[in-house]
């Protein structure tokens, strides 16, 4: 017998297409030694690729690899005007385009509208602050926007999906590059860009020097949640005294902004956000205590100030991922976001639904 051959037995019935079918001294018997082999080795290739797979994706905060994602191509997207107002309008229904981005003075001095609702989803009650700061404020969409004839937009969150994601460059070719509170771009120009068109904010996330982190044209959004945040925003501009009280953190006092660069966010599109993406009661108890993310509330203005809305940062550490840093910037967990009024779950599946039926596409992982 040859050596490195297993014995056969000779007498023994061998069923066509049967394990033992070939003899040893068949070239099959060698092929198939061989494919076993090569099996094995596919298998542990196979393995490690998983393992790969999935310590890259623990990694990047997330228990699984997550698909809605697109890659991002050098080439701008073709824009279509009217395609996100389309997409809005399956969301948010017909009427809500004819709704000003910004609030106007006119709407609180000639025709006094009376607002069903307190802030942070109505004006009622702070007609006359909100009159002052409309005075020396404007509410004008800037001309470099208007004229666009297709208006490409990319919603920046502050997540750490952004760190280390190469992104600045693409970011920088949109048409309006929206960011949100005190989210730095000084020294993240790389994975975040550099342009900033419209920042949304409110004082306690306003950045304590809002020139470094922003451009001289860049539109500073005050969102208010409280008739506390008018008086802030008067105070800085028209440099009266400042109240230290009333707020959740301390806001700057002093805050180097041309009033021009300055609008007030229409408390509409937080109601729409809150009741057509969150379903959360717009009547809630005296203080209201849930609320959409600003992250959500930008994508729900872009939604009706765009043609093509992108984001990118968006989406949150797993609620067992106790440790994921949250933020591109800085070292914080989902831990400080305790009592602030967001479900991160409910905002994702809201997120989710506006990806899949492409009412906005997502340049990092979600
Ligand atoms: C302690 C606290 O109140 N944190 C809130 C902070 C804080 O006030 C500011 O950063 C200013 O310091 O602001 C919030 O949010 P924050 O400023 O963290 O992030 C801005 C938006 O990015 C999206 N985001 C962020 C991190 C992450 N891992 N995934 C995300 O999707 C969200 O849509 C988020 O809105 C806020 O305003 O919404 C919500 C946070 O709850
Ligand atoms: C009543 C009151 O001031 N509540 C504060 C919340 O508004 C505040 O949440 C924060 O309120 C902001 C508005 O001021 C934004 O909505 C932000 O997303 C949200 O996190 C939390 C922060 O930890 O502190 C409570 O005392």
């Amino acid at each position: 017998m040859s050596r490195g051959f297993p014995p056969v037995d000779q007498n023994k019935p061998v069923a066509r297409g049967s394990r033992d079918d070939t003899s040893p001294q068949e070239p099959f018997y060698l092929l198939r030694n061989m494919t076993s082999k090569s099996h094995w080795k596919l298998l542990a290739l196979a393995l490690v690729l998983v393992v790969v797979m999935v310590w890259y994706s623990i990694s990047r905060e997330d228990r699984y690899i997550e698909f809605f994602y697109f890659p991002v191509s050098e080439k701008k997207e073709p824009c279509f005007q009217g395609e996100a107002e389309r997409q809005a309008s399956k969301i948010f229904g017909n009427h809500s385009r004819e709704q000003p981005i910004f609030l106007q003075l006119k709407d609180y001095f000639w025709v006094k509208t009376p607002s069903a609702y307190e802030l942070p989803f109505g004006t009622k009650g702070s007609e006359d602050l909100l009159l002052r700061v409309l005075a020396i404020t404007s509410y004008s969409i800037p001309e470099s926007i208007q004229s666009l004839e297709c208006r490409r937009c990319v919603v920046v969150g502050n997540g750490h999906r952004l760190k280390n994601s190469s992104l600045g460059g693409v970011i920088n070719k949109y048409d309006v590059v929206i960011r949100l509170n005190n989210a730095p771009v000084a020294g993240y120009e790389g994975d975040v860009g550099s342009k900033t068109t419209i920042r949304l904010f409110y004082p306690e996330s306003a950045h304590f020097d809002p020139k470094i982190e922003n451009n001289p044209d860049t539109l500073l959004v005050l969102v208010a949640f409280k008739a506390m945040d008018f008086h802030w925003i008067e105070t800085i501009l028209s440099d009266k005294k400042r109240v230290r009280k009333g707020f959740w953190k301390q806001p700057p006092l002093i805050w180097d902004v041309n009033p021009k660069q300055i609008r007030i966010l229409n408390p509409f599109f937080m109601e729409i956000a809150a009741d057509k993406l969150l379903s959360l009661p717009i009547q809630q108890p005296r203080k209201i205590k849930q609320k959409p993310t600003t992250g959500l509330l930008a994508i729900t203005l872009a939604l009706h100030l765009c043609d093509l809305v992108h984001i990118a940062g968006f989406g949150y550490p797993d609620a067992y991922n106790k440790k994921q840093t949250i933020h591109y910037y800085e070292q914080i967990t989902l831990k400080s976001m305790a009592g602030s009024g967001h479900n991160v779950s409910q905002e994702a599946v809201a997120i989710k639904r506006m990806l899949e039926m492409g009412a906005v596409k997502n340049l990092t992982y979600f």
